[in-house]
């Protein structure tokens, strides 16, 4: 009998889930599609190929919305075949740890749900930890989050981005914000039908993001965007401007900066200066889009660090608390929290 540890970070557009015997993180889309409401057809990256583009007998959707579980019952599901996916879907007869990175600033019985999840599923967790996200994701990035010393640290993800200044292994202040990355492509969708009278999909536009956006205007470059053509109603591939796509993402990324802002704001005088000295710390997926960091520093006179390979950062900061026994103080269970 063996015995295994993983560590769970569950997103809204991303399900990231390591193992601590294994040099492996799993990274892909967390979504499921499902066909005549029972048969499992794929699940995640495969699963998102067929993402807008499926007939009505097949739904393909995300269980997770704004950073907590909407759906629980395909989460399960979900959690159980990465779970397998993981273990090279070999039976793994020995005991199983779970560490599970939770949102900070969401409701008890949310937070609690994140539990529940792994507790009631099969993949039979015999002792389960929880980890704030914003720890976990501070470990990630590298930082000491033992230390009387402040640390802010930014997740941008898909539909949540949140912002938190931790001390003493602990979360001074965290506050959860409703913008991420999928508000940008909802953005580049509206720009792009107004300037090219073009009717594009959210995954286009992601596309689009990845490959033209940039937080500061930048010399401009183009690249095709498929669609329809609003007048025509023919499909049509149009160049898109690089500066059409800035326009688009810049209004929802001050909407970030303006929250940033107010964190700092209510920082205590000590940790600021830690936080001049150090500078901002900045993760999530979406802080892959170029030029984040001078927009950051542009508005906020601070340094900007992004962090290496910023989607996985949680995970990886999840795996630092199970190998590092300076970070065990940071795990806890429901009942340590009294929100059982
Ligand atoms: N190169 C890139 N440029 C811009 N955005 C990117 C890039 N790569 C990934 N993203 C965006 O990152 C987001 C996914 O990030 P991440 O995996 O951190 O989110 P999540 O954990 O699933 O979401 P949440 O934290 O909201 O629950 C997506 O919106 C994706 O489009």
């Amino acid at each position: 009998m063996g015995q295994n540890i993983y560590g769970v970070d569950i997103g809204t557009s991303n399900f990231k889930m390591c193992c601590k015997d294994k040099d492996k993180i799993i990274n892909e889309k967390n979504i499921i599609a499902i066909a005549n409401k029972k048969d499992i057809l794929a699940f995640g990256d495969e699963a998102y190929e067929m993402y807008e583009k499926a007939p009505e007998h097949i739904e393909v959707s995300f269980p997770v919305k704004f950073g907590v579980i909407a759906d629980i019952e395909n989460m399960q599901t979900l959690l159980l075949r990465f779970f397998n996916k993981m273990n090279d879907d070999k039976k793994f007869t020995g005991n199983t740890d779970f560490y599970i990175a939770v949102p900070t600033d969401v409701t008890e019985v949310e937070k609690r749900a994140f539990y529940e999840l792994v507790a009631d599923s099969k993949v039979k967790a015999k002792n389960i930890y929880i980890v704030d996200k914003p720890v976990a994701d501070a470990i990630g990035a590298g930082l000491d989050v033992t230390k009387s010393k402040g640390i802010m640290i930014v997740n941008i993800g898909a539909e949540t981005t949140e912002i938190s200044v931790l001390s003493l292994g602990g979360i001074v202040i965290s506050k959860s914000v409703k913008i991420g990355g999928n508000k940008l492509d909802d953005s580049i969708i509206s720009a792009v039908r107004k300037v090219y009278n073009l009717i594009i999909g959210s995954k286009t536009a992601e596309g689009l993001k990845k490959e033209l956006g940039s937080a500061v205007q930048a010399e401009e470059t183009f690249a095709p965007g498929f669609g329809r053509n609003v007048l025509s109603g023919l499909p049509v591939s149009v160049d898109i401007s690089s500066d059409v796509i800035y326009s688009a993402v810049v209004d929802p990324l001050h909407s970030i900066m303006d929250s940033i802002k107010v964190i700092l704001e209510r920082t205590p005088p000590e940790l600021a200066a830690d936080i001049i000295k150090n500078g901002i710390y900045v993760s999530g997926g979406t802080s892959n889009i170029r030029n984040l960091e001078k927009f950051i520093h542009q508005e906020t006179n601070l340094a900007v660090n992004i962090v290496e390979n910023p989607a996985e950062s949680v995970v990886r900061g999840l795996m630092g608390v199970v190998s590092n026994p300076d970070f065990a103080g940071v795990a806890y269970t429901p009942q340590d929290k009294n929100y059982d």
